[in-house]
């Protein structure tokens, strides 16, 4: 027996030498090699040897191995790792468990962020193999150029196949990044404008007929963004603001989220659930997608739709989506396509509501630059500077995506401007939250405060108020090859959007004591933050 326990703790330590470098050796690599061995070790205990005494020896080698590989992976990982030298919590350096569980509760952006300012450091280590970066200049570090996304991304495709935000080849990404580019061009976006004045019309003449009562604002706009998703999309009259389409679709987002996010902290999980059934959330959501997406092939209307460019080759290189890579878009289209727009702006119209002297002064902005029935796009508002200074300050306060999307370090490794060496192979975070919501680089970061992106008068361009010492922390569309695809649509959609309801409409708290507070304490951010419901009023203005 003795003889068996040395050649298991041997064995132990040699496996660990094997897998513990950055970056670990995929689950399949030691999983399988572990249950063969182990079938193996029985047949071999079996020979000649009672039930008793076989299963006696084969329970003993397993537990030496398996108690030898967690203290040597617990040491190595706390003392001899080259991320020890960063500070962070213990139990984060010893299991990616401490990092899922703060995206299991929903608060991984904020835990990050407290733990930069407890260790006073811009480099903490949240996992084994993990390090949040809070430093400006290491944004263009990792994400310039073609970088490799991080282990997060492939949750995008546990069910097999890919889409642009889980393709790490840079050859097909870069084509199918072109073919979504052309969905949002300039030229493009104008033609989506008249789509954009019959949506918002829609939520306008609703808060009309609700005539001040309090309103749900998370269920309107979501409402009002998955009908112009579906519609710019699909070519799909959803109906949801007309109280006729399926909310259903809706609910299942902010449901199947939660499990994203913490499987996405999970690589080993990932491969896992790969060869298990999918959730059965994740299931009807795809089912209901491929039906609208079904529905449309059938049209006879001419498509002039984002799905309708996805078709098409790419000029630069030829490559073409196969019709399984089109559908791969759909789920992921429904979600950030809608889920990020109406967090974004639900939250937004929250901060409206308590200062009556921004709205009334987006008001003048449009009073000014806009004419008498003037249908707004991103042509007619482009002069109204206020208006976007508030919806940039919206994205700055309440990105949707708070945590940011991880990124491999480079062979060679990179040293930070603080002088951090950050080895290779390590999965880096620098999350908008972390980023957004940092002093350095916006003082009164947690004021909303338009103003801040105003070029002071007679200055020169590119000048800003003091409020924005560093506009690079700006990043609530990621940066580098795998920044937003949609974010030309997101900017027209939210400007119009704000600037009808504003327009038209006296914001405000349906309780006047609201405690906004602990309202913002309660929103989970699980990949997409999900928010709780606010009730708010909004009065129709008379003049
Ligand atoms: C408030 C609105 C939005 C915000 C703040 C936002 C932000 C983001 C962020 C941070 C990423 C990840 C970037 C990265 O990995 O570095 C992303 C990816 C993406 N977004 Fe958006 N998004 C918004 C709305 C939209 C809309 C309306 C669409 C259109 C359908 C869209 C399409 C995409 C796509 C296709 C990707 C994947 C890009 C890639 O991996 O190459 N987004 N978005």
């Amino acid at each position: 027996m003795i003889t068996h326990t040395i050649v298991a703790v041997i064995a132990a330590f040699t496996v660990c030498l094997f897998v513990s470098p950055i970056p670990e050796v995929p689950t399949e690599a030691y999983v399988l090699p572990y249950v063969i061995a182990n079938g193996l070790l029985s047949w071999f205990f079996s020979r000649g040897s009672s039930f008793t005494t076989s299963f006696t020896s084969l329970i003993t080698i397993n537990a030496a191995f398996i108690l030898t590989s967690t203290l040597t992976t617990i040491i190595r990982r706390l003392y001899f790792s080259p991320l020890s030298r960063y500070p962070g919590p213990k139990l984060a350096a010893v299991s990616g468990l401490w990092n899922a569980n703060e995206a299991r509760l929903g608060r991984t952006p904020r835990t990050h962020k407290a733990l930069h300012e407890r260790f006073d450091s811009d480099v903490v280590r949240i996992g084994p193999n993990e390090l949040s970066i809070r430093n400006v200049g290491a944004i263009d570090q990792f994400y310039g150029g073609k970088y490799i996304r991080g282990n997060f991304s492939q949750v995008f495709n546990l069910q097999g196949g890919q889409n642009v935000a889980s393709l790490r080849d840079h050859k097909i990404h870069g084509a199918w990044r072109r073919i979504w580019g052309r969905a949002f061009a300039g030229s493009e976006i104008l033609r989506y404008t008249q789509r954009l004045h019959v949506h918002t019309s829609r939520t306008v003449e609703k808060l009309r007929r609700l005539s001040g009562k309090p309103v749900e604002c998370g269920h309107l706009l979501d409402a009002l963004a998955f009908d112009i998703i579906l519609d710019l999309a699909f070519s799909q009259d959803y109906g949801l603001q007309k109280g006729k389409g399926d909310f259903k679709p809706v609910e299942l987002i902010h449901n199947f989220l939660g499990l994203m996010q913490v499987v996405g902290h999970l690589p080993h999980a990932q491969q896992v659930l790969r060869y298990l059934p999918m959730d059965p959330d994740g299931v009807l959501f795809d089912q209901i997608g491929e039906g609208i997406f079904a529905k449309r092939q059938t049209l006879k209307t001419p498509r002039e739709d984002i799905f309708e460019h996805l078709g098409k080759p790419d000029r630069e290189t030829g490559i073409k989506m196969s019709n399984k890579d089109i559908k791969m878009h759909i789920p992921i289209t429904m979600t950030v396509g809608a889920h990020s727009i109406s967090t974004t702006l639900t939250r937004t119209f929250a901060a409206l509501a308590s200062q009556p002297d921004i709205q009334a002064r987006i008001r003048q902005e449009l009073g000014d630059t806009l004419g008498e029935n003037e249908v707004m796009s991103s042509k007619t508002l482009r002069g109204a500077r206020y208006l976007e200074a508030v919806v940039k300050e919206g994205l700055r306060m309440f990105s949707p995506l708070h945590g940011g999307t991880p990124a491999i370090s480079p062979k060679g490794g990179i040293t930070l401007d603080t002088g951090d060496f950050i080895p290779e192979h390590t999965q880096i975070w620098i999350g908008q939250h972390v980023m957004m919501s940092d002093e350095k680089y916006f003082p009164r970061a947690g004021e909303f405060l338009p103003q801040r992106w105003l070029i002071q008068e007679g200055s020169k361009e590119g000048d800003m108020t003091n409020l924005v010492k560093d506009k690079r922390a700006w990043i609530p569309f990621g940066y580098g090859t795998h920044a937003c695809g949609g974010r030309a649509l997101a900017m027209e959609e939210m400007k119009v959007t704000v600037a009808r309801i504003v327009r038209d409409f006296d914001i405000s708290f349906r309780q006047p004591q609201f405690d906004y507070d602990s309202w913002a304490d309660s929103w989970k951010d699980l990949f997409l933050t999900v928010i709780e419901k606010i009730d708010l009023r909004f009065v129709p203005r008379t003049v």
